[in-house]
């Protein structure tokens, strides 16, 4: 069997020895070859959880493996875009490629980053504190891109771009990574960036996992419902509200859903925000989510 991208047990994340955890108790798989969404409210663990797999950041329990690795011994088969984008201000953009080159020699695409650059219409010889935010992000995915890694793990890497850069970059992200069947970890907020680019999901919620597993399956294994107010038993509901008469709820169906209540599958948006507003919500990671040895997850 191929090693799984992630691979976490019981992950366990704090800063400060009695401080709060910012992950708790995480157990999941990423498969290989998945473009997969990481998503959650501010301060959910998302940073945490990435800088831990890059190898960045030590456990403080459980553990994190990375293509079959440890984090530390994955670093060249990984790149880490995280959400500051740390470049070295003074170099050009050609020198940073240059960088980029030396540091991973035998794998660089030199023509890959190039293209990622000129896509943006950036000079090479321009210095790289000279650029703005999002010009920044752009080099800095080149760099990532140039790595040809077998992971990409991407902290919010969007969020100072223009829309017609995001869309194009994305673009590029995503044929790049279809070409070279990487695996991508991307985490935003935007979810309309990632609606109909990701097929894989994990929803972290308060340094929990919530949802993990394809996207379509996570989907397809949800309801909405409106209809009539009435116990909703025996299906499992994940959030449910009332007004006057009127029921909404989205609801994990076990069996049949009564003919009376409208029944639609979720967006991606509908699905996310019941879980968050509901933090009692059983926990569902589909079977390829599922750590081997977890015997808390609930399957699909
Ligand atoms: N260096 C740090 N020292 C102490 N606590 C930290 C540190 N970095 C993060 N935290 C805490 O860990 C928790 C998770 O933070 P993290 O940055 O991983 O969340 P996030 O999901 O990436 O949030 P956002 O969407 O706002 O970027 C938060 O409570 C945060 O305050």
């Amino acid at each position: 069997m191929t090693a799984a991208a992630i691979e976490a047990t019981g992950l366990g994340k704090r800063y400060r020895k009695r401080g709060r955890w910012a992950l708790r108790d995480c157990s999941f798989r990423v498969p290989a070859g998945r473009i997969c969404a990481l998503v959650g409210p501010n301060g959910a663990g998302k940073s945490t959880l990435l800088a831990q797999a890059a190898g960045l950041l030590p456990t403080t329990e459980g553990s994190i493996r990375i293509l079959g690795e440890q984090p530390a011994d994955a670093r060249d088969r990984v790149a880490y875009v995280a959400q500051d984008k740390p470049l070295y201000g003074q170099l050009t953009i050609r020198d940073t490629l240059r960088m980029g080159r030396e540091l991973n020699s035998g794998r660089w695409d030199q023509e890959g980053a190039e293209r990622v650059v000129a896509e943006g219409r950036l000079d090479l010889g321009v210095r790289v504190r000279t650029l703005s935010g999002g010009q920044r992000t752009r080099v800095a995915l080149a760099l990532a891109l140039g790595k040809r890694p077998e992971l990409m793990l991407l902290d919010e890497p969007m969020a100072d771009l223009d829309p017609l850069a995001r869309h194009q970059l994305m673009g590029t992200l995503m044929a790049e990574a279809a070409e070279h069947d990487t695996t991508v970890v991307i985490s935003s907020h935007i979810l309309t960036e990632l609606e109909g680019t990701c097929d894989y999901l994990l929803l972290l919620d308060d340094g929990k996992i919530r949802l993990g597993g394809e996207t379509e399956d996570l989907l397809t294994a949800h309801r909405l419902v409106t209809g009539p107010v009435r116990d909703l038993a025996p299906h499992t509901v994940v959030d449910s509200r009332t007004t006057g008469r009127q029921l909404t709820a989205l609801i994990r169906p076990e069996g049949p859903v009564d003919t009376d209540w409208q029944a639609l599958h979720p967006s991606l948006e509908e699905l996310l925000l019941a879980h968050l507003r509901s933090p009692d919500a059983p926990v569902l990671l589909t079977p390829s989510a599922e750590r081997n040895d977890d015997r808390t997850a609930v399957t699909a």
